[in-house]
């Protein structure tokens, strides 16, 4: 089943000459583990902020399990927004002056879900993902891996159809870096949901099962784990090196 259908897909930002989205054609399906690559300025957050409604397209039309998404209102967007997608970013994006329980919970609530529940759903992912003695502390008190895991439980608490990704390792070290990308994994294999994940690191990116390399806002190549297997990473890196990126 296709997630996320983009028909060709064209945004140009105002007094721009150049398309930051130029005519892009991309399937998602459900359950997928995308990443998007390419260097700076080739169009890889304008990609995850159309599809996430965050930003409108000029042309084109950008479906969502069948749903035109690209023509939602703005109650729609917020309501999909709310709803169906999870966010998880470089900076992690916690409240300061909130607790680690209190910045999960307010997803939850964001979503209406039944209070008497939220208690336990917080717990069972704290302990899951190492995070339990953490609840009642602040984010300036914990690792930059601990806020990013904590970031990833406040996507997927809430069930979300598609978590968006924008350089989830950018802030961390190798160690914490390998533990998000495990941890981003594994919610994508059991949780079956649908990861669209912007990077510049080949290393998270070889956790996906397929990488997009963006040029000039083009879609410029798809790189397939299925067929590269052990040397998915190297063959990113090959692809990358061969393009000057
Ligand atoms: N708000 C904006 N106003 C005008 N131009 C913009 C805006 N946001 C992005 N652009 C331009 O659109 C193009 C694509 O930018 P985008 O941020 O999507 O690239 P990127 O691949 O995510 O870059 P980076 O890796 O540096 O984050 C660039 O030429 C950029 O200068």
């Amino acid at each position: 089943m296709k997630q996320l259908v983009l028909k060709d897909v064209c945004k140009k930002y105002p007094n721009q000459l150049n398309y930051a989205l130029d005519h892009i054609n991309l399937i998602v399906e459900k359950g997928e583990f995308v990443a998007v690559m390419g260097r700076s300025g080739s169009g890889k957050t304008t990609l995850l902020n159309v599809t996430s409604i965050i930003d409108k397209i000029d042309s084109g039309n950008i479906y969502c399990a069948d749903k035109e998404i690209s023509t939602f209102s703005d109650k729609e967007a917020t309501n999909f927004r709310k709803n169906d997608i999870g966010f998880v970013f470089q900076d992690y994006m916690l409240l300061d002056s909130l607790t680690i329980r209190e910045n999960i919970s307010v997803a939850l609530s964001l979503k209406n879900v039944d209070s008497s529940k939220i208690d336990d759903l917080i717990n069972s992912y704290a302990k899951r993902f190492n995070l339990y003695e953490q609840l009642k502390k602040y984010p300036y008190q914990l690792s930059g891996g601990q806020r990013q895991r904590v970031s990833i439980i406040r996507a997927i608490i809430k069930e979300p159809e598609i978590i968006f990704a924008d350089e989830p390792t950018g802030a961390l070290d190798l160690k914490s870096s390998e533990g998000t990308m495990g941890i981003l994994s594994e919610i994508n294999k059991t949780e079956k949901v649908t990861i669209l994940m912007v990077t510049h690191d080949v290393l998270s990116a070889s956790y996906a099962d397929r990488v997009i390399l963006l040029k000039d806002g083009k879609l410029h190549m798809e790189i397939d784990k299925k067929d590269c297997g052990e040397s998915f990473y190297d063959v990113i890196s090959q692809a990358l090196s061969d393009r000057g990126e």
